[in-house]
């Protein structure tokens, strides 16, 4: 028996006043265990704190046991190690160990010696750096769980990550019933982009978004809309959402009826502009809350004075880089009505894609209000769900054998087939649809309830291959693709990533397939790119191959490449030679036409009466005097593409 337990079987019954003789109580372990322990952090304070009052009782103990015995040595020696031991792994002096006691707020240093401090005042203190370091923790904690999910952001005071959708009632008070149809939707988490856009927009602040394809981005806009707006009223559209297709804004509008169902939210989307005009105009009763549309649509009802958006309170716009887009293949110039016409005091704004684009970001940092930038992920990158593959076919007429040996050797549907224009989906169409599979095409000739059936029959699983165009590029959700086939290689990366992004969405797995030629393969290295950081194979050469400059990739987007027609028939295929033939020649005119008036004019200016170039004289007239036979293969090639329309219709 020991002197320590000598000293506690003498104590038995005796009443320890233990916050008087605190140091002691600490001593013979009578002091409660330490507050409970919220955090890491704490944890190894209080660990230090205990290794350093174990120093002490070691020593007070030792102390203790020299006057008891005189055989302790070894004792002695043994503690003596055990001290230098704790000193030595000690992350901190003894200066700073007693400070950080004293921070703690139960012991002070006097004279080397440590005792107790009643003091109110250090007590509020401790409590209110445990506050301070409790928040710090939240704030790792936060930063932990954005690294792990990679989401960035850019910006003041930004709030906090909404971790689950609980939350949204608890922080937010949204309405039970949203909260119950978002669990109805199978939206048990939210997705990394709705952790942050979600209480960013629930703030009412601005902000540019980023993240993959499939991700949720609609639902991350929605869900604050809903919450904000609270209840339907008669003010007319106090929320607006921009899509640059037709299809993609009636999913949009599906997913809010989805999502607000029992809200009694009036939510419209613009179908048909002439029966628009009257619903939505002036002099109706302006029983509506939130509007879906296309810009075109809208910039076509703001002109004819039939519609009002002074309540807009959110407008956001979806696929932004896109519809920022100049010229004819962007809304940039609608968009800009469509601002003008928003001017409601409490607007707020928020831009939404699955690309980024500088522009559209210098464009939000100007505008915006105190923006608030989110990204998911590497910028401008795919899916990591999804696997890519790049096949080469040689040439043109590689690719049908390729996608019929796809289909021979069996295929998943449902299955989406991209190719560049409406001419190319309606030969390929052609082609496949007598290969007894369930096929069918979407592009912009077709009607608007051609195009809905297409859909629709798609989603039901009766076509098992859709061939579009870049109409079903962006935003459209089909939740089962297996595989997307690019049959013509994309004209930019940017199309690349939001064509394979209709498959693998919402975390499943995809597979993406890429033919090229050999005319592709200037064009291949941005993609080969995407796919090597998303951890996909590709040969070396492609990563080598010479990077276009920006000028050309540009030029590239906004072309179509000349393609051979997509047929097993020999005559339909010598059409297409002629057809591009007229084309290249049509080219070739229009530039030496605009060669041909910039010399005039610099000839002009420089001696007025001089006369024109005459080897310019014999070109035009060499280009203008074509030759018969080409004639007669244009005027082959029109009939042959009435007869082509005509069967298309038929089907
Ligand atoms: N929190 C969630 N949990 C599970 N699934 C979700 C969640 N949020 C959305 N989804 C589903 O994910 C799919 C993709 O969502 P959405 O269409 O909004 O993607 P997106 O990011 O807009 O894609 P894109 O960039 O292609 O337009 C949808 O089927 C949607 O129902």
């Amino acid at each position: 028996m020991d002197g320590y337990d000598l000293f506690k079987k003498l104590g038995v019954g005796v009443k320890f006043n233990v916050q008087r003789f605190q140091k002691d109580a600490e001593l013979f372990k009578l002091t409660r265990p330490a507050t409970q322990q919220q955090n890491q952090n704490e944890k190894t304070q209080i660990s230090t704190l205990k290794r350093k009052v174990s120093q002490q009782r070691d020593q007070s103990r030792k102390k203790f046991k020299e006057e008891e015995s005189e055989d302790s040595r070894s004792e002695e020696d043994e503690s003596h190690s055990e001290e230098d031991f704790a000193s030595n792994n000690s992350p901190n002096s003894d200066e700073e160990a007693e400070a950080e006691l004293q921070l703690l707020g139960n012991i002070k240093s006097q004279n080397g010696k440590i005792t107790h401090q009643p003091d109110r005042h250090k007590k509020k203190a401790a409590k209110d750096l445990s506050l301070e370091k409790r928040a710090q923790i939240q704030t790792e904690q936060l930063n932990y769980v954005k690294n792990k999910k990679r989401i960035h952001t850019h910006g003041t005071d930004i709030p906090r990550l909404l971790e689950t959708f609980d939350q949204l009632a608890h922080e937010y008070n949204v309405h039970p019933q949203i909260i119950s149809n978002i669990k109805a939707a199978g939206y048990d988490l939210p997705t990394p982009i709705q952790m942050q856009a979600i209480p960013t927009m629930l703030h009412r602040r601005e902000l540019m978004a980023c993240a993959p394809t499939g991700s949720g981005k609609t639902a991350a806009f929605i869900i604050p809309i809903l919450h904000h707006l609270k209840e339907p009223r008669n003010q007319g559209f106090r929320a607006l959402v921009l899509a640059p297709t037709r299809e993609l804004a009636k999913q949009t509008y599906r997913e809010f009826q989805k999502l607000s169902e029992g809200r009694g939210f009036r939510i419209h989307y613009i179908e048909k502009a002439s029966t628009a005009i009257k619903k939505f105009g002036p002099k109706s009763s302006q029983k509506f809350d939130i509007l879906v549309s296309t810009p075109n649509r809208l910039v076509y009802m703001l002109k004819q004075e039939c519609l009002r958006l002074h309540s807009v309170e959110w407008l956001v716009v979806d696929e932004s880089d896109k519809l920022f887009e100049e010229g004819k293949t962007g809304f940039r110039d609608q968009l800009a009505e469509i601002y003008k016409a928003c001017d409601g005091k409490s607007l707020r704004r928020a831009m939404f894609s699955a690309t980024f684009a500088f522009d559209v970001e210098e464009w939000c940092k100007l505008n915006l209000d105190n923006v608030i930038q989110a990204y998911v992920g590497a910028r401008n990158s795919a899916t990591e769900t999804i696997q890519q593959e790049l096949k080469f076919v040689g040439t043109e007429s590689g690719k049908l054998f390729a996608i019929r040996e796809i289909i021979q050797k069996g295929i998943e549907p449902p299955v989406l087939v991209f190719v560049q224009s409406k001419d190319r989906a309606k030969q390929l169409l052609k082609e496949l649809i007598y290969d007894g599979i369930n096929v069918d095409a979407i592009h912009s000739d077709r009607t608007q309830l051609q195009r809905d059936n297409v859909v629709k029959s798609f989603r039901a699983g009766k076509i098992w291959i859709m061939i579009s165009t870049e109409l079903m590029g962006r935003g459209i959700d089909f939740k089962g693709v297996n595989l997307v086939i690019n049959y013509d290689f994309p004209n930019s990366a940017i199309s690349y990533i939001h064509r394979i992004g209709r498959t693998g969405r919402a975390g499943r797995p995809g597979r993406a397939m890429t033919f090229f030629t050999e005319d592709d393969v200037v064009n291949i290295r941005s993609i080969a790119n995407i796919m090597h950081e998303a951890g996909c194979p590709v040969p070396d050469y492609m990563l080598q191959i010479k990077r276009l400059s920006k000028k050309k990739r540009k030029k590239m987007s906004k072309k179509v490449p000349r393609r051979d027609c997509i047929s097993t028939n020999l005559k339909a295929k010598r059409l297409q030679a002629a057809i591009n033939e007229r084309e290249q020649t049509k080219t070739a005119d229009r530039k030496s036409k605009k060669r041909k008036s910039s010399t005039d004019t610099s000839s002009m200016k420089d001696t007025p009466y001089k006369k024109q170039n005459p080897s310019q004289e014999s070109h035009t007239d060499s280009s203008s005097d074509m030759s018969r036979k080409a004639k007669k293969d244009r005027s082959k090639v029109r009939t042959k593409t009435k007869k082509q329309k005509k069967t298309v219709k038929l089907m």
